[in-house]
Formats: C-alpha cells, sequence, structure tokens
C-alpha cells in the first residue's frame, strides 16, 4: 500500500509540549533519560518515544486496519465486540457513547487480544476477521511482541522508581497469563465541518497499565493538568506517543499520572483525510486486584497514606473492572429504548467502592468514553484554583420536543422519577396550549444529570388528535454543561448513586409503559385520532408553501392577475373621480408628515377621520339623531372653539376608536385569510387521499394481473412466449395510459376547483377591501393611489383651523352612504389627497440613503427602542415568517447552539405576530436563555422598530436586516 503524503500538522494549533524519551537510552540505563521518563510519567503521563524498534511493525499494521474496514460492514458485524463487556474484536461506529447524553462516536476499530496473537491459530477469546487471520503471523504478533517488550522496559523503570521491589509490576503483567491486553487500529473518516469540535473518540483515561500509540494524523488531544483547554499532540514521524492508565494510577498510589485525552478531527488541512491510529495497551492481569502496591513501596505507601484514606482502592480484578468500563460505554447499555424499556446495565453496581464512595471522591468508574479516572481526579485536585464544582447548586434543563397532549403533571412525575425538581416551567402558545418545550429547574446536579442521561430520547406517545409521538431531548445549555461535566469529573459514584439510579430508571419505565397504556386505550376507544388533520399554530398566513405543489404555480399567477386587474379598475376609478373635480387651487404637493400643512394655523385635532363621526364608524350604527345633530350645529356658525380639555378627550377618543377600528380590520382580514387556508388544507389532504386510493387501486390491478399472469413454465414470458409478452405489455401500458389520463383529469378538476375558489376568495377579500377603502378615503384615510394615510395628520390645507370642525361633522352623513358629495367633500378631494412622497422611492439609491437613515437612527438602548411606537401593520405576518424567522433562528443559534426543533423559535415569532411588548418576550424567554433574554428582545424589537420607521415613510425594506 502506497504511503499517503498527508498535509504537514498545522504549526498554528494549540499543542501540548511532549517529552522525547530516547527507548534506546532508557533500555542501555541511562540516568538522565530515565529521570526525564520519570518527570513525563508523574507530571502528564504522556510522552514521545523514539528508537523504540517498531517502526517498521507498524505500516504493516495500518495496512491490516485498512484491509479490516473494508470489509463489508455484515462481515465486519460478525466479529462486533457487543455489549456482554468484551473488548475485542470490532467496534462499530456510533456502538461507544462519547458522553453522558449518549451521543455516538465517529470511530471504529478492531482489536485484537494479546492473549489470542499468543495462541494463535488457536483462540482464547474469539475468532477474527480473515484479514486478521491472513496478518496474525506476519504482521500482528510481530507488533504485539515488539510492544509488550517496549512496555515491559517502561515498567521495569517504574517499577524502580517506585520503590517496588524487583518484579512486582511484572507480577501483575505476566505474559502468559489471560488480560485485557490487545492492540487496535482505529478508522475515523472525516467529519462534517460543522462539528469540528466534536469528540470522535469521547473524553477517557485509558483504562489499563501502558499504551503504546503510532500516529500519522492529528486529532489526538490531551487536557494537560491546570489548563485551560484542550491540546493537541502533534504527532511526529518516528515518534510513538506513550501514556500511561488508570491501572498504573492506582497501583502507584497516585504517583504516577493518567492523563484525560479525546480524539478529534484532525485540524485544518488534515481534516479532509481519514486518520488512522495503531494502538498496544498492556493491562493488568485479568486475575490482578485494582489496589495500590503500599506494601510494597514506602513511596506508594506515602502516598497513599496522603491521599484519601481508600481512594485508590477498588478491590475489584482487572477483569472485572475492564469489563465494567467496556459495558458502560456501549451506547446499548446506556439508553432507554422508544418503547421505554431500559436496556439494564448488568453488573455496573459498585460495590467494593462504597468507602471511596462515602469519602465524596470520584472513583475510577464508568462514565463515558473508556471512563473517567481517579487519576484524572487527583489531576484536578492538583489544579491551584481547581474550585470542586457544587453538589447542591440547582440545575435547570431544557425539557423539548415534548408530545402533543402530555401534561405538565406527566412531565413532573417524570422528572422527580430521576430526583428532586424544584420547578417545571413550560409557556403557552397563543391558542392557549403548552408549548412543546419547557425547563425544568433540578434541585440538585446529580437529578439534572440522571435526567440526562435516562430521559433524553424517550419517546412519549402524543395524546392529543393530529399529533404524532415525539422523543424527549433533554438538553443543558452551554453553561450549565460546562458545569455539569465539570461536576461529573470530580463527582465520586457511590453505591447509593447506582441506587438511585437504578430506582430512577424503573420508576421511568413504569411510567412511560403507563402513559403508553393509555395512549393505547385512547385510540382503542375512538377518543384519539392522531391521523385528524390539525392546523398547526404557526401557519398564520396563507404561505406559497401551503398551498399544493402542483397547483401553486396556477394560484399564485391567478393572484397576480387578480391583483393587476384590481389595481387597474382602482386607477381607473380614481382617474374618473379626478377628472370630475376641478383643480386644487393651493394644496400642498407634497405632505411632510408630522409637520402642520401649508396654509394651516394650527393643527386641527378634529380633522375628517378621527372625528366622532369619522370613518371609522360602521354606517348602520349613525343614528338620526346624531345625524340632526350636526346639522343642528351647522347651523351655529358663529360657535366658539373648544376648550383644550374637550380637545384632549376628543383627541384620546379618537385614538381609542383608531385602535378599535384596526383591530376589526385585522380581525375581518383574519377570518377570510383561515377561511382560505384551511380550504387549502382540506384539499392538500384530499388530494393525498385520493393520491393513496389511486395507489392502492394500482396495486390491487398489478395483483390481479399478476394474478391471471400464466406463469407456470417460466418466469420470463419473454424469452417463451413473446405474443403473449407482447400482449401483456401492451395492457400493462394502456392501463398505465388510463390510470396517467385519470389523475391528470383529477388534477385538471383540482386546479379548476382551486381556481375558482381562489377568484371567488379573493373576490370576497378584494370587495372587503374595497369598502373598507370606500369608507376610508371618504374619511380622507386613503391616498388616491390607495396608500394609506398616517392617521393623526390633519388633511385639507385649504380648510381653515376653527370651521374645519363643523366641516368635517358636516360632511359626515356623506361618509356614510349619502351619494351626494358637498362642496366640502368636493374641496377635500381636490386637494391632492395626500401624497406619499415616492420621488425618493423611485429613485433607488435615495431610497437605500433614506434607509440607511433610518436604520442608523434606530434606538440602541432598551428603554428608548422599547418605546418607540410599532407599525403592526408594516409587520405583517407574512413578513414575520419571511424575514423575522431567519433572524431568531440565527440568534437562537447564537445564544443556545443549534437545536433539534425550531419550538422556541416559534415561540418568538408568535410574539410577534400576536403584537405582545418586548417586555413579555424578555419574561418568556428568561428561563432559557438568563440574561441573554433581553440582548435577544432587543436584537429582535431593533427590526421591528427598524421595519416600523421604514414603513410610516412609504418605504420598502426589503431584505434589509438592522445588524
Ligand atoms: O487515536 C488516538 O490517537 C488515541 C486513541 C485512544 O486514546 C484510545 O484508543 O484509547
Ligand atoms: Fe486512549
Amino acid at each position: 500500500m502506497p504511503a499517503i503524503a498527508y498535509p504537514a500538522f498545522p504549526e498554528d494549533v494549540p499543542t501540548v509540549p511532549l517529552l522525547v524519551i530516547d527507548y534506546a537510552l532508557i533500555k542501555a540505563g541511562d540516568k538522565q533519560e530515565i529521570d526525564r521518563l520519570w518527570k513525563a510519567a508523574t507530571e502528564l503521563g504522556f510522552w514521545y518515544l523514539k528508537n523504540h524498534g517498531a517502526e517498521d511493525l507498524t505500516d504493516p499494521m495500518f495496512e491490516m486496519g485498512h484491509e479490516t474496514m473494508d470489509l463489508p460492514l455484515d462481515e465486519k458485524m460478525k466479529f462486533e465486540q457487543g455489549d456482554g463487556g468484551m473488548s475485542f474484536g470490532y467496534k462499530s461506529t456510533g456502538a461507544n457513547a462519547i458522553d453522558e447524553s449518549g451521543q455516538k462516536d465517529a470511530v471504529e476499530f478492531i482489536n485484537v487480544a494479546k492473549d489470542d496473537v499468543q495462541a494463535w491459530p488457536n483462540h482464547v477469546h474469539r475468532t477474527y476477521p480473515s484479514t486478521v487471520n491472513a496478518r496474525m503471523e506476519s504482521t500482528i504478533q510481530p507488533f504485539v511482541e515488539k510492544s509488550l517488550e517496549v512496555n515491559s522496559t517502561l515498567l521495569a523503570i517504574f517499577n524502580e522508581r517506585l520503590g517496588l521491589p524487583e518484579g512486582a509490576l511484572a507480577a501483575q503483567h505476566v505474559r502468559a497469563k489471560q488480560s485485557g491486553s490487545e492492540t487496535r487500529v482505529i478508522k475515523s473518516p472525516p467529519q462534517p465541518e460543522i462539528f469540528p469540535d466534536k469528540a470522535t473518540l469521547g473524553a477517557h483515561t485509558d483504562f489499563g497499565s501502558l499504551s503504546f500509540l503510532h500516529n500519522r494524523l492529528g486529532g489526538l488531544q490531551v487536557l494537560p493538568p491546570g489548563s485551560d483547554g484542550w491540546k493537541y499532540v502533534k504527532p511526529v514521524p518516528g515518534h510513538a506517543i506513550c501514556n500511561l492508565g488508570d491501572a498504573m494510577s492506582i497501583f502507584s498510589g497516585g504517583v504516577l499520572r493518567s492523563n484525560l485525552h479525546r480524539v478529534v478531527a484532525p485540524p485544518k488541512a488534515q481534516k479532509a483525510f481519514t486518520r488512522w491510529s495503531l494502538v498496544f495497551f498492556t493491562r493488568p492481569n485479568d486475575d490482578a486486584v485494582l489496589q495500590p502496591l503500599a506494601d510494597q513501596s514506602a513511596m506508594v505507601k506515602d502516598a497513599v497514606d496522603k491521599a484519601t484514606p481508600g481512594k485508590y482502592d477498588t478491590k475489584v480484578t482487572s477483569k472485572e473492572w475492564f469489563a465494567r468500563r467496556i459495558k458502560n460505554q456501549r451506547v446499548n447499555n446506556r439508553t432507554v429504548s422508544s418503547s421505554g424499556v431500559i436496556a439494564i446495565r448488568a453488573g455496573l453496581s459498585f460495590p467494593a467502592l462504597a468507602t471511596i464512595g462515602r469519602l465524596g471522591l470520584r472513583p475510577p468508574l464508568p462514565s463515558y468514553g473508556q471512563g473517567p479516572s481517579m487519576s484524572a481526579l487527583a489531576q484536578q485536585q492538583q489544579i491551584h484554583n481547581f474550585v470542586p464544582p457544587q453538589a447542591q447548586k440547582q440545575v435547570t434543563l431544557f425539557v423539548g420536543s415534548i408530545s402533543g397532549g402530555i401534561t405538565d403533571a406527566f412531565l413532573n412525575q417524570l422528572l422527580t422519577a430521576c430526583g428532586p425538581v424544584k420547578s417545571f416551567k413550560r409557556l403557552i402558545t397563543p391558542a392557549n396550549k403548552p408549548q412543546g418545550f419547557g425547563f425544568a429547574e433540578f434541585e440538585d446536579p446529580d437529578s439534572a444529570l440522571r435526567a440526562m442521561s435516562l430521559l433524553n430520547n424517550v419517546e412519549l406517545p402524543a395524546l392529543e388528535d393530529g399529533c404524532v409521538n415525539k422523543k424527549l431531548l433533554i438538553k443543558a445549555d452551554e453553561k450549565t454543561k460546562m458545569f455539569l461535566d465539570a461536576y461529573q469529573a470530580q463527582r465520586m459514584k457511590t453505591d447509593a448513586d447506582e441506587e438511585a439510579t437504578k430506582r430512577s430508571k424503573s420508576r421511568v419505565v413504569e411510567l412511560v409503559e403507563e402513559i403508553n397504556r393509555t395512549s393505547q386505550e385512547a385510540s382503542t376507544n375512538g377518543l384519539l385520532d392522531k391521523e385528524k388533520y390539525v392546523i398547526p399554530p404557526h401557519l398564520h398566513d396563507l404561505q406559497e408553501a401551503d398551498l399544493p405543489e402542483t397547483q401553486r404555480g396556477l394560484v399564485i399567477s391567478e393572484i397576480a392577475q387578480f391583483r393587476e386587474r384590481a389595481a387597474k379598475r382602482e386607477r381607473e376609478k380614481m382617474r374618473d373621480v379626478k377628472q370630475a373635480l376641478p383643480a386644487a387651487p393651493s394644496g400642498p404637493k407634497v405632505r411632510e408628515w408630522g409637520k402642520p400643512q401649508q396654509g394651516q394655523g394650527v393643527p386641527q385635532p378634529t380633522a375628517l377621520g378621527k372625528d366622532a363621526q369619522g370613518y371609522s364608524k360602521p354606517v348602520g350604527f349613525v343614528k338620526a339623531e346624531t345625524r340632526e345633530e350636526i346639522h343642528g350645529e351647522r347651523q351655529l356658525p358663529g360657535k366658539t372653539t373648544k376648550t383644550d380639555e374637550e380637545l384632549e378627550a376628543e383627541r384620546k377618543e379618537a385614538r381609542r376608536r383608531d385602535e378599535e377600528s384596526s383591530f376589526r380590520d385585522r380581525e375581518r382580514r383574519y377570518e377570510p385569510r383561515e377561511r382560505a387556508r384551511i380550504q387549502a388544507l382540506e384539499r392538500s389532504i384530499a388530494r393525498d387521499r385520493a393520491t393513496k386510493e389511486a395507489e392502492d387501486r394500482d396495486k390491487i390491478e398489478m395483483r390481479q394481473r399478476l394474478d391471471v399472469w400464466d406463469d407456470d413454465e417460466s418466469d420470463e414470458p419473454f424469452y417463451t412466449e413473446r405474443a403473449r409478452w407482447r400482449a401483456a405489455r401492451t395492457r400493462r401500458l394502456a392501463a398505465e395510459e388510463a390510470a396517467d389520463a385519470e389523475s391528470r383529469a383529477f388534477e385538471e378538476r383540482e386546479a379548476e376547483n382551486l381556481r375558482r375558489e381562489s377568484e371567488a376568495f379573493l373576490a370576497r377579500q378584494m370587495d372587503e377591501m374595497q369598502a373598507l377603502a370606500e369608507e376610508q378615503r371618504k374619511a380622507g384615510m386613503l391616498l388616491d393611489d390607495g396608500a394609506p394615510v398616517k392617521l393623526h395628520v390633519s388633511l385639507a390645507a385649504a380648510v381653515e383651523a376653527a370651521p374645519a370642525k363643523t366641516k368635517a361633522k358636516e360632511n359626515a352623513p356623506t361618509l356614510f352612504g349619502n351619494e351626494e358629495e358637498d362642496e366640502e367633500v368636493s374641496r377635500k378631494k381636490k386637494v391632492p389627497l395626500v401624497k406619499l412622497d415616492f420621488s425618493a422611492t423611485n429613485n433607488e439609491e435615495k431610497a437605500k440613503e433614506r434607509l440607511e437613515r433610518i436604520r442608523a437612527s434606530v434606538p440602541e438602548d432598551k428603554e428608548t427602542l422599547f418605546k418607540s411606537k410599532v407599525r403592526w401593520d408594516g409587520v405583517t405576518d407574512n413578513m414575520i415568517d419571511r424575514k423575522f424567522e431567519p433572524l431568531v433562528k440565527r440568534l437562537m443559534v447564537k445564544y443556545l447552539g443549534e437545536l433539534e426543533d425550531d419550538d422556541l423559535v416559534m415561540f418568538v415569532l408568535e410574539h410577534l405576530k400576536d403584537h405582545k411588548s418586548p417586555q413579555k418576550l424578555i419574561e418568556g424567554l428568561e428561563p432559557v436563555l438568563e440574561e441573554e433574554a433581553a440582548e435577544l428582545a432587543i436584537n429582535v424589537w431593533r427590526q421591528v422598530i427598524f421595519e416600523s420607521m421604514a414603513y410610516g415613510e412609504g418605504l420598502h425594506t426589503e431584505r434589509m436586516l438592522i445588524a
């Protein structure tokens, strides 16, 4: 196999400097070199080893690895190590967990037992794939021999430096005795870019005594004591990487260090390549008891005396301990299956460790990867500024992906099964239903950790019509996760913990079974219809995507044409009106918002449309007396202007009516929109049903065809009876064509229906809009080009302040269906009505400039921002879906990382669609985002205000974002 030319290991990534130990010097007894080895072994537990003599033996081992991994998966799976605690054999990708939440690893490897290599062609533990067998003598035996030699040489050095009697460590590692010693070739394929830091092999300490590792590409990382993060170990050609495992740390009472490490994707340019690594693990004899050799060494005794009593005393044999750790890293041994049945991790209690447990220290017990180790604890304890995470801290977890209809009461039970829960909070949707997610605050980290490992991915049945079963998602945010990791690394698991976990598991199983039964009974009794289509709450607008794909183009073009026709009609109408009117004598050409118009002495608070008889008053509700009153007032030309209080009261009243009317308007538009959406959905359901029926028909037809097919002679009528084959083929083609024609006709019928329906719907809506527009226009609320006018703006410049009110009232009757237009109305219409300044809009550059100016003027400080006026008519549901959704999504990812579902995003969008305050948004998000809730709300609100301001100026923001 030709050697691959890998890109060089990058210079600009954080690496840990390892001491380079010359094996030749060690063997020759070089005192200085032995000192350096000792330093490396006691400080970091990792070092490079050169001149080890295995240089030429590694390539053939990698080749064996390639050959093995190239076998078909089902062949490799015949040799899978399984979930029973055996390490030897093939480990498939994803079979091990890399962390407590059960994330799967991304490596596959082949482990060959030292015992099987030595016994070849006989077997001690198991058989291996043909590719392993083929190279047993030529490749594997020489490598294993050399590795054993190197490691036993190093062990002898440690034996001496620990002051142990000669052969003490060797006695724990007897070649002829059975042990967990093995060689391993690991394959890590290139990883997706989106998970640059995801471990392919989880953080762990090696379980055994000594590991002899050969790397070509980077990816191995070490967490050095006292450091602030993971550091790469740079692969150096010809240099092995050696490290100590937990067994040596235990034998030496913690004098020797077994350091935490993991594997991630190779750095930078190397990441495009498949990473291969090769290890030989020397592990103690199966029957060796894992405890400090204190009675044989003063140094070890001294270390043990100084340490917490019993800290390293596992009192289990190497075989037992090893099996437990292997078992514990298997994904299958730690997950709750979707049926709610938890695979029991047999033999995972640790009675002998009770003593250490009581002391509140962490045992060398499994958790993830190959399991954390005592030395990892020791290492942490030696870090000066290491602050042990508090056991009493409350921990809040995100509980998402909750199936519809699952109650808070049930969730509380489920969560409490994992430990004391201080609170479980779920937000309520605008439809007054609980959201699909919530937040559970646990009294202590252990309960939270149990919930993460026991409840994540548990499938709960949907208890509501039209809902699907979902798998729970239990997640900690970044900060909490860091805390929990640190807590766990420090935490000592005791028998009591194991018991608690067991109890929790069985309670969870019980609850899940119970709820499944309830759901089952409900559907059997017809109380639950999961097939029923329920309109999802987020469908607030008829979206393109809501329309059936086959008819989407048609409907959209219909809508466009309809709009075009309507606009044309509208333009023609307005032209007629204008032509009928004499030119405005002195009306301002361009109006400026918010400023009194030319010729106006004072603002006219009772301008048309804001008057008691303004546009907002429904036609039918106008009482005769009111008219009388108006006419009466008209006959009193000398009436003086109102007092300030009266004006203010009127202003207030007008504002209230504005709001009421805008609400009614919204309500009015909402209904047909909802109707249309429901119709679209119903059509889509009907179409799906029809398709399904057509498919079923086809199936039946096909079966019938096959039934009549005379194939007694041969499966291949093509060869035996060409005439019959042709006839059959013709029949089939004809049937297919007929089916096609039928489905085309069906589609056409559907399209025609849809076209008619959309036409009718749009006509209805247009009528409504026209009626409204008419009202508004009469009230002076609408421009001749159909653009809305700001309500607070006073009208007709020529109309004088004082009589204006009276005149407005005079006009009032005409607003309500009185056909004859009096002079005042004519005058009002003569004024070129209210004209938006479109000259800038036409000029793209200017519009952009204005938008930029608006953008720069959107307040940044919370207080001013939240007080700014929102123009919800400019922030439509459609815009919220189109523009705010990606924005909110991005923000969520920024604060919480990738989320499995969009519940939180939906929550924000619905909040906007409900026109709720930013303060409420912060309150809603605080349980998840804590102080970042305000930051997110400000970001979102700045966009809302930006849109509002732009809308107020008649500008389209298009895709422009505030930030
Ligand atoms: O692949 C590597 O570099 C390290 C592998 C490792 O740590 C292990 O298999 O225990
Ligand atoms: Fe390792």
